[in-house]
């Protein structure tokens, strides 16, 4: 096989109390990627649709995390890189990652998988590094291992795969603003009270009894978030009216998606997910923000080929 097309999700990092451990894969929503071999040397972006990104690899994270691999590997040949974009660049939900994650797995199918997925996590975790500068892999798990994921240990990497229950959906919504990972990071404390480390971790924990058991009354519970939200929230225009009025119309909880802007709602059963789609579209069409919203089953697959 010389050229493989993909299919790269998008992600949302932290699940309310699990900051840079916690993800989950969607399924609706993601990048498409062309990687291709070839016998000239290196790593080249040939393509990028969608989105103004730069080509140079070193410039792009997919480019970034391609080259980390690379070097390792030194294969007998080079990789061309098609980026067909999909997932807006600083959406909150894993648009880096996606493009990170995407060309390392792209090459590893080419190279007939010589390296496992949390070895293709740590190489895509170096173009992540290019978009938030900090090595973080709470989007990347979930894109590459799919479902719920956590990062026991950025380093050395180890990630747990969590299990997903079977009448989870999410639904999204994502106002067009721009909010940099990058930005989203420097605004936060660098001490947190203990009270509000021991909420946290209560919830972290009780998340993943409650993913592990499938109760749904539990998952409602366990997901706030004390630490990292009432900073960020700031940023996010009208984010406590989308919260109430998506809790209201049934949803389990809602909170940021990765640095934001978007945020996200878990619900059991689709129909629950849409009547949260509808109450949180009311919120935004009063205002003159640009959105999109999403409703999706959880990606259980992650990364796949098309
Ligand atoms: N292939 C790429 N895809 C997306 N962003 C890229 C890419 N290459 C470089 N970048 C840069 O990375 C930054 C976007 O990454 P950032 O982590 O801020 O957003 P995000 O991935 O959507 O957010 P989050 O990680 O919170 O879900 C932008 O500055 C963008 O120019
Ligand atoms: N855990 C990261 C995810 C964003 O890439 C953050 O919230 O900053």
């Amino acid at each position: 096989m010389n050229e493989i097309k993909i299919f790269s999700p998008a992600t949302v990092a932290n699940v309310a109390c699990g900051f840079d451990v916690l993800g989950f894969c969607i399924d609706t929503i993601g990048d498409e990627m062309v990687i291709r071999k070839t016998e000239e040397k290196g790593i080249k972006i040939t393509k990028i649709e969608g989105y103004d990104l730069p080509f140079e690899a070193e410039k792009n994270v997919a480019g970034v995390s391609a080259l980390a691999m690379y070097n390792d590997l030194q294969p007998n040949c080079g990789f061309e890189i098609e980026i067909y974009k999909k997932i807006k660049p600083g959406s909150g939900i894993g648009s880096s990652s996606a493009s990170a994650a995407g060309s390392v797995y792209g090459m590893n199918e080419l190279l007939g998988r010589p390296l496992d997925k949390t070895k293709l996590t740590y190489f895509a975790m170096k173009g992540e590094a290019l978009a938030s500068q900090c090595e973080h892999a709470d989007n990347l798990a979930p894109a590459i291992f799919g479902g719920f994921t956590l990062v026991k240990s950025a380093s050395p990497l180890q990630i747990l795969e969590l299990p997903t229950p079977s009448d989870l959906f999410v639904t999204l919504i994502h106002p067009q603003i721009e909010i940099k990972t990058s930005e989203s990071r420097a605004i936060l404390p660098k001490e947190i009270p203990l009270s509000n480390a021991i909420a946290q971790w209560a919830n972290v924990g009780s998340l993943v009894h409650a993913l592990h058991t499938s109760d749904y009354n539990l998952i409602k519970e366990a997901l706030h978030d004390v630490v990292i939200e009432p900073y960020r929230k700031q940023l996010i225009p009208h984010f406590d009216d989308v919260k109430n009025a998506a809790l209201k119309a049934g949803a389990l909880g809602c909170a940021i998606s990765g640095s934001g802007p978007s945020i996200f709602m878990l619900s059991k059963s689709e129909d629950t997910a849409r009547n949260v789609e509808k109450a949180i579209r009311k919120i935004y069409s009063n205002t003159d923000i640009v959105f999109e919203t999403y409703v999706s089953k959880i990606n259980v697959e992650g990364i796949r080929a098309l």
